[in-house]
C-alpha cells in the first residue's frame, strides 16, 4: 500500500489537518495517510504542549471514522525530539510492505533544508505538498521528487484555537465535537 504521512503535533489536532490528510488520501495516488503524532516537534519550542497521551487520544476519536486515515504513534517510541528521517528509516524497516511518502505545506518545503538529512529523504521519499499563502517560491518545488497538489485550504492553526480556549471562547466547528469533548471533559489548554 502507499501510505502519506502527515507529521504534527496535533495539539490539537483540528478540521485543518483533517481536510488535508482527506484531500491526500482520496484525491491523489496514496491509498491511507497515517497522521504521525511528533512527542517533540525538533524545530519548536512549546511552552503549552500538552501530554502526548491526549493529543494521541484526540488524533484518534477525529479519525475513528475514517477508513482511510489512521494515526500512528511510532515516534513515542523513538528517541527524542523526533527526526523525519530516522522514523521513515524505523517505518520502512518495520513495513517493508508499504511504500511511504510525505505530506507537507509549502511552509515545510521552504524550510526542509533544514532538517536532518533532508537530502536523504527527497532522494528516497515522494513529497506531496499542498500550498500555503505566503510561502510559493521555493526551488524546491521543481525537484522530482515533489508533487504540488491543490488541496482546498482551511487557514487555521492549533495555537490559535489553543489561545481561544484559554480565552474561553468557543472553539466548536473547528475541531470535531468529539475532540472539542475531549478537551473540555479534560480542562485542556484552559
Ligand atoms: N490549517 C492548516 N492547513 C494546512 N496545513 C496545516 C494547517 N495547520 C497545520 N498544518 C500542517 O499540519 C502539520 C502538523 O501541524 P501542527 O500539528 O504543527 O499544527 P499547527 O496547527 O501548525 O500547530 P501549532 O499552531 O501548534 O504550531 C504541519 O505540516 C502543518 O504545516
Ligand atoms: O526531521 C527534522 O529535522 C524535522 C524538523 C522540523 C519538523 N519536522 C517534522 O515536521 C512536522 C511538522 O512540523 P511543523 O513545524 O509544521 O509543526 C513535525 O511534527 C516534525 O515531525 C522534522
Amino acid at each position: 500500500m502507499k501510505i502519506g504521512l502527515l507529521f504534527g503535533s496535533f495539539n490539537p489536532i483540528h478540521v485543518g489537518h483533517l481536510i488535508i490528510a482527506n484531500y491526500m488520501a482520496n484525491y491523489t495516488t496514496l491509498d491511507k495517510v497515517w497522521l504521525v503524532v511528533s512527542p517533540q516537534n525538533p524545530l519548536k519550542k512549546y511552552h503549552d504542549l500538552i501530554n502526548t497521551y491526549d493529543r494521541l487520544e484526540m488524533a484518534k476519536l477525529a479519525t475513528d471514522n475514517s477508513t482511510k486515515l489512521e494515526v500512528s504513534d511510532v515516534e513515542l517510541r523513538l528517541p527524542q525530539p523526533s527526526y523525519t528521517i530516522d522514523t521513515l528509516t524505523h517505518l520502512k524497516e518495520k513495513y517493508p510492505q508499504h511504500e511511504f511518502a510525505l505530506i507537507m505545506g509549502s511552509d515545510n518545503l521552504v524550510s526542509l533544508p533544514k532538517w536532518k538529512n533532508y537530502k536523504l529523504i527527497l532522494r528516497d521519499y515522494q513529497i506531496y505538498v499542498y500550498p500555503r499563502p505566503g510561502y510559493e517560491n521555493t526551488e524546491l518545488a521543481t525537484h522530482p521528487s515533489v508533487t504540488i497538489t491543490m488541496t482546498p485550504l482551511m487557514e487555521l492553526s492549533a495555537t490559535f484555537i489553543r489561545q481561544s480556549i484559554a480565552q474561553k471562547k468557543n472553539v466548536q466547528y473547528f475541531v470535531p465535537d468529539i475532540v472539542l469533548e475531549f478537551i473540555e471533559s479534560k480542562h485542556l489548554y484552559r
